[in-house]
């Protein structure tokens, strides 16, 4: 559970203090007051990483030259302290040199906005962040490898731009470095995407009353048997052409389906909702059961649009004891429910609690 969120100089906040509620704490405001800047603020401190930027320079506030996240992740300290240039971690009042070591012993997080549908509606580099943020907090060797790969394969595709004549002999010394890592993120997003399978189902079957089937499947782009190095080598003529890599993780996908048809292109728009919103529950249920522990749910104004059926159900739906920081305009819903917890009001970066 995350307690004590305190945050400094992060996004339009210059201070402020969030005591968050174990189960329900909701942040009710106007637009552009600061809601999702705060659940921003606990995944970034619990996992390093914001779901609208990955450039770190947009968290600190303007004016501000660094910005400070406080809070406890099961009564254990966590501090994340960032300028433009350097970042600065500690658990227990101990510095963390290796982000590793930070994450190992942080929360785990799953984060839910409007921009889910995306998964269905949006490309594959949707499919594959959705994989990557599971991944990483699932498997303990996923973040390294991701890493890795993505640093090599910028190199294949700088080799394959830089000359009139291209260097395969670079090309290839990268593909090599390439194919060791991905080794790594097929087999750990084929396991994740099998985890996912049943999960999704039961999760779709009760936000849409069990009447249509859903299945996903791992797509991986150039995973034959002899590795990715052998299968770049049989797409040389393409690669020369197209002067970028051709096969690798970087071209993974999720298949997704409804009633046998492929969802992206033949889901309605109701049930593409329904689809997304179960894959967001399916991987709160994997993290849980892989981890141990139930994640923090961020989510970021996904309720006022849902009827009372799917609100009900999302909710009944997660992991025994998640706990839940929920953002939204209104509390006209959260009130028709009947929803306890915190509630604070939040109006210009300033953070009033209402009740709770
Ligand atoms: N680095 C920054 N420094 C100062 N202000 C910022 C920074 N980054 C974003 N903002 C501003 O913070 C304000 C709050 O944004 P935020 O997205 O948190 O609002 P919100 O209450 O979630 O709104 P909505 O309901 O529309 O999602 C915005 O006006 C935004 O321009």
């Amino acid at each position: 559970m995350l307690s004590d969120l305190f945050v400094r100089d992060f996004r339009c906040f210059a201070e402020a203090k969030v005591e968050l509620h174990p189960d329900v704490t909701l942040l009710v405001g106007r637009n552009a007051q600061g809601k999702t800047s705060l659940i921003e603020a606990a995944c970034v401190l619990l996992r390093l990483q914001s779901p609208r930027t990955s450039n770190r320079v947009e968290l600190v506030r303007f004016g501000a030259s660094t910005c400070l996240l406080e809070a406890h992740w099961h009564g254990r300290p966590l501090r994340y302290a960032q300028s433009a240039t350097t970042r600065r971690l500690a658990v227990d009042g101990a510095t963390c040199s290796r982000s590793m070591d930070y994450l190992a012993a942080s929360g785990l997080v799953v984060w839910m906005d409007h921009r889910d549908m995306s998964l269905l509606r949006g490309g594959a580099e949707h499919r594959r962040r959705f994989l990557d943020f599971a991944a990483s907090q699932m498997f303990p060797d996923y973040l390294h490898a991701l890493r890795g790969y993505e640093r090599a394969l910028r190199g294949r595709n700088y080799v394959l731009k830089r000359d009139a004549v291209i260097s395969w002999k670079q090309a290839d010394a990268f593909a090599r470095v390439m194919d060791g890592f991905a080794q790594t993120l097929w087999q750990r997003r084929a396991e994740l995407c099998a985890a996912l399978l049943p999960e999704v189902a039961v999760a779709h079957a009760k936000l849409s009353d069990g009447a249509e089937k859903v299945t996903i499947s791992f797509q991986s782009t150039g995973a034959d048997e002899r590795g990715l190095f052998e299968a770049l080598l049989a797409v040389r003529e393409e690669e020369g052409r197209s002067r970028s890599t051709a096969l690798g993780p970087h071209r993974d996908d999720i298949g997704m389906s409804l009633n046998d048809l492929d969802a992206t292109t033949f889901a309605s728009e109701g049930q593409q909702r329904s689809f997304a919103l179960a894959m967001k529950l399916a991987q709160a249920q994997v993290l849980e059961h892989a981890c141990g522990s139930a994640p923090l749910m961020l989510m970021d104004d996904v309720f006022g649009e849902l009827d009372a059926q799917r609100r009900r159900a999302l909710l009944s739906l997660l992991p025994p004891g998640t706990q839940k920081i929920i953002t939204t305009t209104t509390l006209d819903w959260a009130d028709a429910d009947h929803l306890s917890g915190r509630v604070y009001g939040v109006d210009q970066a300033v953070l009033s609690r209402i009740r709770g």
